[in-house]
């Protein structure tokens, strides 16, 4: 089970390497590195367990956050009660092949289990993307996500690239969005 020990932190450079592809078959290691990152999300997304295992909750974990250089990540977006959640799956070699113009961006700004420290601002994203990827199959996906599963889809991917959520935060002014830009909670 992935544990806040497990998860590496801001200043280790694995969190700035480009990630390696993923061929298929997936091996047995990879299989239980997915299983265990979709894990990680449900368990922190449960009050109590979350709790209990002292996890700081998240709707998305990329493979390079727990130390492997993997083009993979799971995304847990929790549905409104009783509805279907809008994206759950485990992103494989995931490639954004087109989105909008228009920006979002998420009004409290974004966290991350990598980076320990509040980074106040808000993070300029695209509104709505279509992503292409691999489940844990190997079958290929195309799906068009907007607004927060969109915004959670980019964060991971930025990972698998060396990205950081702040590395989008405008540092002269971090409440700065181009006019346009879709704010959501
Ligand atoms: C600095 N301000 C803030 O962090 C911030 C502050 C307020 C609101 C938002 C919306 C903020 N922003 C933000 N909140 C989240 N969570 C909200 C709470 N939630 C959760 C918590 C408990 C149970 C179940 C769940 Cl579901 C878990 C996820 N997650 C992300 N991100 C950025 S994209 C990847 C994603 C991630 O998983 N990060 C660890 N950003």
């Amino acid at each position: 089970m992935i544990l806040m020990k497990d998860i590496v932190r801001d200043g280790d450079p694995v969190l700035r390497q480009e990630a390696a592809k993923v061929s298929f078959p997936l091996s047995e290691e990879d299989q239980k590195l997915a299983d265990d990152m979709m894990e990680y999300l449900k368990v922190s997304q449960d009050p109590d367990l979350c709790k209990k295992y002292g996890l700081r909750a998240g709707v998305g974990l990329a493979a390079p956050q727990v130390g492997a250089s993997k083009m993979m990540a799971a995304v847990l977006v929790p549905s409104e009660e009783g509805t279907k959640s809008p994206f759950t799956d485990v992103i494989i070699n995931p490639v954004i092949i087109s989105h909008s113009v228009q920006s979002g961006a998420l009004t409290e700004g974004e966290g991350c289990l990598s980076v320990d420290k509040e980074v106040p601002g808000f993070v300029p994203r695209h509104d709505r993307i279509t992503l292409r990827y691999q489940d844990t199959t190997g079958e290929t996906h195309k799906v068009r996500l907007k607004n927060y599963p969109a915004i959670v889809c980019q964060h991971e991917i930025d990972h698998l690239h060396g990205i950081l959520f702040y590395d989008h935060i405008n540092h002269d002014n971090p409440y700065e969005v181009d006019e346009g830009t879709i704010m959501f909670e």
